[in-house]
């Protein structure tokens, strides 16, 4: 244990070096009867003792992870401005334009600094705008960082972009932290977020940037506008299509070989079309292309819908980011309902990033269960009041032959004398491992490539133990291992594009540089710039 006292402290009671305090802070927080409350609690031991709070999370991730993390951040977020204790991130506002440079410097650990995760608060989970409420999500994943691949906490940047908030209630509320305006529009927007950049490559040199919780139009312009500029990379689309790509070819593979049917022969269903779900299925394409398909066989492999029904090319006004996927080969009437579609593709896997409760209903699972011998099903929805199926609903209406993976976590699920374990298809086994290899081989960029081999990577991380349980993911009390051999994949990924600017690697084999990698991993030990107890 690495509490930070000195045994002849004279204010530490007699017996306490005889005591172990993780177990004291574990019953203490399971004395708390709300998940903000325990978020809170949590917040309040990493204030007095990160190291302490941090082994508390390394020896108990499945309890604490929903805390710090979906669906638990979920309220923390909501309700950040009326549980807010003490600045924990950056904040930088609409007002700071024209000196982010400064508002940045104030930033202790400047040069020493690795990893920020930014938002704008604009599409939290699948909450809405946040505003500056969003910090918490920034907090979170970088909290993920730390105990999934073993980054320095103190080289990481919480940092929320406070440019207003749409959000009425929140201008309204006299206890809002945030800037009282409404959001900008496109042209101030695009300046700000060109100097944030900007200063950004500046104060912070060996930064990686992660863009986190965009709406959908930002999300997909700033990975765009700056991706061959800076290092940085967008979660929602790139990790999440890395984690659910990865879970698909475990999944289909499992399927296929149920109904002896071609690994190739899949069509997979996208219930929502923003920044995930494009993001998705845009990665989901190398599934197919792996497999021999050209882009075009692939491309027609994938269906898409949107609040409108299934996306067709003759829709006008169709986004930009729709067109792709867009179906020219269906003419006849809209098809507005899931279960119509459904009918219509006959797909073998539906996956969910809508926002929308339960809208896999009995009738859309059942459909599927029909026509396949084990359904791929994925409702991908964050926090859990926003998933798309319940995981005891899924199994039940399935008779257990669901292959099934959630974005938060759900309980394994007793059903007919057995017991079922659900997957979390959450981009939080993705991002550390992505964060973790191109920090170290100092890659100036993320590569396609190194998203596309951080998804194979953990794809074959499976033991055999995990698939004797059709697990498509594996259990998360390995993430740190798991992170480090999906460093080693973008860091060889890195060297294939050019993109490493750390040769020493070059020279190393795949042992000694997943040894390195290893030894890197952050422990909880001596964070010596945060308050003790
Ligand atoms: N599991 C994971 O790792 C991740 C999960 N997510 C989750 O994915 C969800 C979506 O995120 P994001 O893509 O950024 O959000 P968006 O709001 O951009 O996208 C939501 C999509 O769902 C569509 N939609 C809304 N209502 C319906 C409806 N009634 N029927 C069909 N489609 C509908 C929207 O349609 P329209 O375009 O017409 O408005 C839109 O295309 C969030 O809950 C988020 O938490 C995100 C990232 C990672
Ligand atoms: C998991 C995640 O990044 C999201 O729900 O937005
Ligand atoms: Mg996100």
């Amino acid at each position: 244990m690495s509490l930070s006292l000195s045994a002849s402290a004279p204010r530490i009671p007699p017996f306490f070096l005889n005591t172990d305090h993780r177990q004291r802070c574990l019953a203490q927080l399971r004395s708390k009867h709300t998940g903000l409350e325990k978020y809170i609690y949590l917040n309040g031991l990493k204030e007095r003792d990160p190291n302490l709070f941090y082994e508390v999370l390394l020896g108990n991730m499945l309890e604490i992870i929903p805390i710090l993390y979906t669906p638990t951040v979920g309220d923390a977020c909501s309700n950040y401005s009326h549980i807010w204790r003490r600045p924990e991130g950056l904040y930088v506002t609409i007002e700071n334009k024209g000196h982010i440079n400064q508002v940045l410097r104030t930033w202790a650990s400047g040069q020493a600094s690795r990893i920020a995760v930014v938002t704008d608060g604009s599409r939290i989970l699948g909450l809405g705008d946040l505003g500056a409420n969003g910090l918490p999500i920034s907090i979170g994943k970088l909290d993920l960082y730390i105990a999934g691949a073993g980054i320095k906490p103190t080289t990481t940047v919480p940092i929320c972009l406070d440019l207003g908030t749409n959000t009425q209630r929140y201008l309204e509320d006299p206890l809002y932290l945030g800037v009282r305006r409404k959001r900008p529009d496109a042209a101030e927007m695009d300046e700000f977020m060109k100097e944030f950049m900007e200063a950004m490559k500046d104060v912070f040199p060996q930064l990686l940037v992660q863009f986190e919780d965009f709406s959908t139009d930002n999300a997909f312009k700033y990975l765009d506008m700056f991706r061959s500029q800076y290092r940085v990379f967008n979660d929602d689309i790139q990790g999440t299509g890395s984690v659910v790509l990865s879970g698909f070819f475990n999944a289909a593979r499992l399927a296929s070989s149920a109904a002896g049917t071609p690994i190739s022969e899949h069509r997979v269903l996208f219930f929502g079309a923003g920044s995930a779900g494009i993001g998705v299925a845009k990665q989901l394409m190398s599934f197919f292309t792996l497999l021999g398909l050209s882009e075009d066989e692939a491309k027609k492999r994938i269906y898409t819908v949107d609040s409108k029904g299934l996306i067709t090319a003759d829709r006008p006004g169709l986004q930009e980011h729709k067109k792709y996927f867009a179906r020219t080969d269906y003419d006849g009437s809209a098809l507005t309902k899931l279960i119509d579609i459904i009918e219509h593709v006959k797909p073998t896997a539906l996956l969910g990033l809508s926002t929308i409760p339960n809208a896999f209903t009995e009738d859309v699972v059942k459909l599927l269960a029909k026509t396949n011998v084990r359904p791929i099903i994925f409702p991908l929805s964050n926090p859990v009041s926003l998933c798309e199926l319940d995981y005891s609903d899924a199994i039940r209406w399935t008779n257990g032959s669901v292959i099934f993976a959630s974005g938060s976590p759900y309980k394994p699920v007793e059903f007919e004398g057995k017991i079922y374990e659900p997957g979390q298809g959450n981009n939080m086994y993705i991002f550390p491992g992505i964060g973790l290899g191109s920090i170290l081989s100092k890659a100036r960029h993320v590569t396609d490539a190194m998203v596309e081999q951080a998804a194979i990577s953990l794809a074959s991380s499976l033991t055999n133990e995990e698939k004797d349980c059709d697990l498509v993911y594996p259990r998360l009390t390995r993430i740190r291992d798991i992170s480090a051999h999906i460093a080693l994949a973008v860091i060889r990924a890195a060297q294939k594009d050019n993109v490493d600017e750390n040769a020493l690697f070059r020279g190393l084999s795949d042992d000694a540089l997943l040894e390195y990698i290893k030894a890197k991993q952050w422990q909880p030990t001596n964070i010596q710039s945060f308050p003790r107890l």
